[in-house]
C-alpha cells in the first residue's frame, strides 16, 4: 500500500463490465457476469496510480436478476467496509440494466459520506472499444477523492458522473445510456480526476433514516405499468399474492384509468399502500394531481420513476404504513 494514495474497495457483482463475447465485434449476445474481480482489476494497471485497489467478488450475476436479498447482503457489506479507518471509498461493478436501482437503493440505506460509485459497462470486456477498463478507472478516480464525499452515492460511465437518485438508463445498448435528462449530470471525469457542478437537494446517505442492519428481508412491493386498454389484472394478483404495496407506473400525470381506479381503491382498503407514479420518465407527480390523494388515501411519487418509487416504499413500509408519513419520505429522498 502506498500511504499517499486512497484505499479504494471494488466490490464485483457481475454484468456486461465482466461479461465476455465470442469474437471482439460480439456486443449483443455475449455472456454477462463471467470475468472475476481480479481480472477486472488486472485489465486496468493504471489504477495502481491513482489508488491502493482491493477487490472482492460479492455476487456474479447479470443484473436483471438482483433481487432484495442482494441489495439487502451489498447494503450491509458497504456499511461495514465504510465503516474500516482503511477503506476511503467503495466502487461496484455491476450490470447496467438495474444499476439505477441498486444505486438508489444504496442511496437511501449506506450510513457514511465516504463515496460509493457503481460502474459498469455497455461493451463487454472481449469487445473492440471496450468501455468498462476506462469506466472503472473513472469510477476508481471518483471514490478515491475527497470532492466526491457527501455527494451521495453516483454512477460512473462515459465519462459522466450521475447521482443514483436521478440517473436512468435509456438506449438498451450504446455506450452513452445512462441520461439524468432535465435535472443535469453531477459531472464529468477528465484526466482521473472528478469535476462536479450540481448535487441533489434531496435527503441521502449519512442523512437517511432507514437502517436495514436488522433486516432480513423486505416488503414485496410491485409496479402495475399504464396504458391504453389497461385493465386490473395484474393488480389483482399481486395483490392477492401479498402486495404490501403497489407502485402504479401510470400514463401522463399519473392518471388512473377507469376500469383500474375501483381495484387500486378495494386493494387500499385491504391495507396495500398505493403510491401514484408515472411512465413518462421526467416531471413532478403531485400529489392531489390527477387524482385526488387525500380522499384515495394514496401517495404521489413526486419525481422518482416507478423502479425507484418502489425501492423507497419498500423501505418506508419498514418504518411506517402511514400514508402521510410515506409521502414526506418522498419529499424527502
Ligand atoms: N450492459 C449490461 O451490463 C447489461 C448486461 C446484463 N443484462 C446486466 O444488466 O447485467
Amino acid at each position: 500500500q502506498t500511504a499517499k494514495l486512497p484505499n479504494v474497495m471494488v466490490l464485483a457483482t457481475g454484468g456486461t463490465i465482466a461479461g465476455t463475447g465470442a469474437t471482439s465485434t460480439t456486443t449483443v449476445g455475449y455472456t454477462a457476469a463471467t470475468v472475476g474481480v481480479d481480472q477486472l482489476i488486472k485489465a486496468v494497471p493504471e489504477l495502481s496510480k491513482i489508488a491502493n485497489v482491493k477487490g472482492e467478488q460479492v455476487f456474479q450475476i447479470a443484473s436483471e436478476s438482483m433481487t432484495n436479498e442482494h441489495w439487502l447482503a451489498l447494503g450491509k457489506r458497504v456499511n461495514a467496509l465504510l465503516a474500516q479507518n482503511d477503506v476511503d471509498g467503495i466502487v461496484i461493478t455491476h450490470g447496467t440494466d438495474t444499476m439505477e436501482e441498486t444505486g438508489y437503493f444504496l442511496d437511501l440505506v449506506v450510513k457514511s459520506r465516504k463515496p460509493v460509485i457503481l460502474v459498469g459497462a455497455m461493451r463487454p470486456s472481449t469487445a473492440l472499444s471496450a468501455d468498462g477498463p476506462i469506466n472503472l478507472y473513472n469510477a476508481v478516480a471518483i471514490a478515491g477523492s475527497p470532492d466526491a464525499i457527501g455527494k451521495g452515492v453516483m454512477l460512473a460511465l462515459n465519462d459522466q458522473i450521475h447521482s443514483a437518485r436521478d440517473v436512468t438508463k435509456t438506449n438498451t445498448s450504446t455506450p452513452d445510456s445512462f441520461k439524468t435528462p432535465e435535472l443535469g449530470l453531477m459531472g464529468y471525469i477528465q484526466g482521473g480526476k472528478p469535476f462536479f457542478y450540481r448535487v441533489s437537494t434531496r435527503k441521502h446517505t449519512a442523512d437517511t433514516e432507514f437502517d436495514i442492519a436488522s433486516l432480513s428481508a423486505l416488503p414485496q412491493v410491485d409496479i402495475v405499468y399504464g396504458y391504453a386498454n389497461m385493465n386490473p389484472v395484474a393488480l389483482d394478483a399481486f395483490v392477492a399474492a401479498g402486495a404490501k404495496g403497489i407502485i402504479h407506473a401510470g400514463v401522463g400525470d399519473g392518471s388512473l384509468a377507469a376500469r383500474v381506479k375501483p381495484a387500486l381503491i378495494a386493494a387500499r382498503k385491504k391495507g396495500t399502500i398505493i403510491v401514484r407514479s408515472s411512465r413518462v420518465g421526467q416531471g413532478i407527480l403531485a400529489r392531489n394531481g390527477e387524482a385526488n390523494d387525500d380522499e384515495l388515501d394514496f401517495v404521489a411519487a413526486d419525481t422518482l420513476n416507478p423502479q425507484k418509487a418502489r425501492i423507497l416504499l419498500m423501505l418506508a413500509l419498514t418504518k411506517t404504513n402511514n400514508t402521510r408519513e410515506i409521502q414526506r419520505m418522498f419529499y424527502t429522498y
